[in-house]
């Protein structure tokens, strides 16, 4: 009687993790580049991979020599293409590594009641004033830092380095103040500047409503590490955008909780 050989299926508990992980990191890729152009990018250049494979298959030397040069330089092309996507997997995988981040960690070491005692007081300025700028339909995007990137916030910014108050952020965002274009960024427990230009997220799945406001707001939460509260002048609708992805018409509960987890 015939027998099978199955030593191949033999496998290991590393194995299984390796499978595991690399079923994590790709489903954590497909995450980041899912709606973004870097989708369609992917998609064409696995075509013209396999595009090679084939002509090389069929030995059509002209397509093969030209794919195969492209392909020599692919590395580097796709280093240079997903630049923005490589950030971003990088800032997720430093973000997740972080103690401080681990709040956990931070609440067992420094006591959970007293950090958000803490934590409510200065939520409480940013909360008040988007009450009122969604009552008055005053536009607002307020960008939360973890830190302060003098690089890529100071060239297009009003620096301020001011104490959050209601008041003071009620007056940046009214229309007639010559610093309401653009973002506010909270960093630092401070309002750090102001009218600072953003840049745009290239995703194509958001609602037609959305705007430069929007866009902006989203396009700094993909870039880094940072979230964003956008107040819709036309709608007063309060938004939220972190990691990319948006949440729409969040209610002051809500904005409270969000702040509370991320500020
Ligand atoms: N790159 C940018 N960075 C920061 N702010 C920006 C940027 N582009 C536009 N804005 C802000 O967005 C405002 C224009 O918003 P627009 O009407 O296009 O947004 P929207 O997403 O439709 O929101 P709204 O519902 O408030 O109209 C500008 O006045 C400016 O303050």
């Amino acid at each position: 009687m015939q027998s099978f050989d199955l030593s191949f299926l033999r496998f290991t508990f590393f194995d299984v993790l390796d499978v595991v992980l690399v079923a994590i990191i790709m489903y954590q890729i497909y995450n980041l580049i899912r709606g973004t152009i870097a989708a369609n990018i992917f998609i064409g250049l696995a075509i013209l991979c396999a595009l090679y494979f084939v002509v090389k298959a069929l030995n059509m030397r002209l397509l093969t020599g030209i794919l195969g040069n492209f392909m020599n330089v692919g590395i580097i092309a796709l280093i240079v293409v997903f630049q923005q996507e490589i950030r971003r997997f990088l800032l997720l995988v430093g973000r997740n590594a972080s103690l401080q981040r681990n709040k956990a960690w931070w609440k067992y070491f420094f006591g959970r009641t007293e950090e958000e005692k803490n934590n409510l007081a200065r939520i409480k300025p940013i909360v008040d004033a988007c009450k009122t700028m969604k009552e008055s339909r005053t536009g607002a995007l307020i960008v939360f830092a973890k830190y302060y990137d003098e690089e890529f916030f100071h060239n297009s910014c009003e620096y301020l380095d001011a104490k959050i108050t209601k008041r003071l952020l009620e007056s940046i965002f009214q229309k007639h103040s010559p610093l309401h274009d653009g973002a506010v960024i909270i960093a630092e427990n401070k309002i750090k500047s102001a009218s600072c230009i953003l840049p745009l997220t290239d995703n194509t799945n958001l609602p037609p409503q959305f705007g430069l406001r929007h866009r902006a707001g989203i396009g700094i939460s993909e870039a880094s590490d940072a979230t964003a509260l956008i107040v819709s002048e036309e709608t007063g609708e309060i938004a939220y955008a972190k990691q990319g992805k948006v949440k729409m018409n969040i209610s002051f509960m809500e904005l409270e909780k969000l702040l509370n987890k991320d500020f």
